[in-house]
């Protein structure tokens, strides 16, 4: 059995590499987010092998949780994807790395980047298959959960209901608006269909999985 890592653990792991030099942490978004796109593939093969671009809603958070988000949607737009992220917050107040993830994927020709206000349901009502990513918060997260973050994830659901066997919800890390190291309350609020974790499960993701949410832990390099 995998050991189970606080997130305070997983921070001093992260930072315990990024000190010895061993990497740096926009590396390890980038990786991040390389594994969230391989998870989504590896789980879903018909969207990889899809005749028409799918599409990808991508939800970013004002922290590296949203720069984990910007790199799934330059890489999913890399591979011909129709792709549209929606910040919450602002460019300018990101952490560095994923405001230097934001600026990669604004470099992006035909990047859609949009601002929290813009998502609507609508959005995505001509595409048929797709993912909704929740990259809003992660370990980052504690309790409540801002209006602005729920009503997002909201829309995000509505998204997915148009159009039920085509639309998957992927949450980055840990499914935003839950903590990382408590369990999860019951009933779980609107569901994922899968959560895409790193390096080591926190608490959370045990109780994720009890509950019958898959669960990918994507190697970082750590
Ligand atoms: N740990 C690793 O090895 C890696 C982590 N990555 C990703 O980074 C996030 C953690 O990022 P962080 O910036 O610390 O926090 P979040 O993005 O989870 O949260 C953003 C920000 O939101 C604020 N906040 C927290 N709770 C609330 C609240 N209730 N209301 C409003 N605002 C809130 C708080 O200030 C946070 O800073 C991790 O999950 C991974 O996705 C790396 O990309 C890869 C390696
Ligand atoms: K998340």
């Amino acid at each position: 059995m995998a050991e189970i890592l606080t997130s305070a653990q997983m921070r001093a792991v992260e930072r315990a590499a990024i000190e010895a030099g061993r990497v740096s942490g926009l590396a390890l978004m980038e990786r991040a987010g390389a594994g969230v796109v391989a998870a989504i593939l590896e789980t879903w093969p018909a969207l990889a092998a899809a005749a028409v671009p799918p599409c990808a809603v991508v939800l970013c958070g004002p922290g590296n949780n949203g720069g984990d988000g910007f790199v799934v949607a330059r890489r999913l737009a890399a591979r011909g994807w129709r792709v549209a992220t929606y910040l919450l917050g602002t460019p300018e107040r990101l952490p560095p790395d994923a405001r230097a993830a934001a600026e990669a994927w604004l470099a992006t020709p035909g990047a859609r980047a949009l601002p929290a206000t813009a998502l609507a349901a609508a959005d995505a009502q001509d595409c048929r298959a797709g993912v909704v990513i929740d990259a809003l918060y992660g370990i980052g997260f504690h309790p409540p959960l801002p209006a602005a973050a729920a009503q997002m994830l909201a829309t995000a659901q509505e998204i997915a209901r148009a159009h039920p066997a085509g639309w998957k919800r992927v949450a980055i890390d840990i499914p935003s608006g839950l903590a990382a190291d408590a369990p999860p309350p019951a009933p779980l609020p609107p569901g994922c269909d899968l959560v895409v974790t790193f390096h080591r499960e926190k608490p959370v993701h045990a109780a994720l999985r009890a509950q019958g949410v898959p669960v990918v832990v994507a190697d970082i390099g750590l």
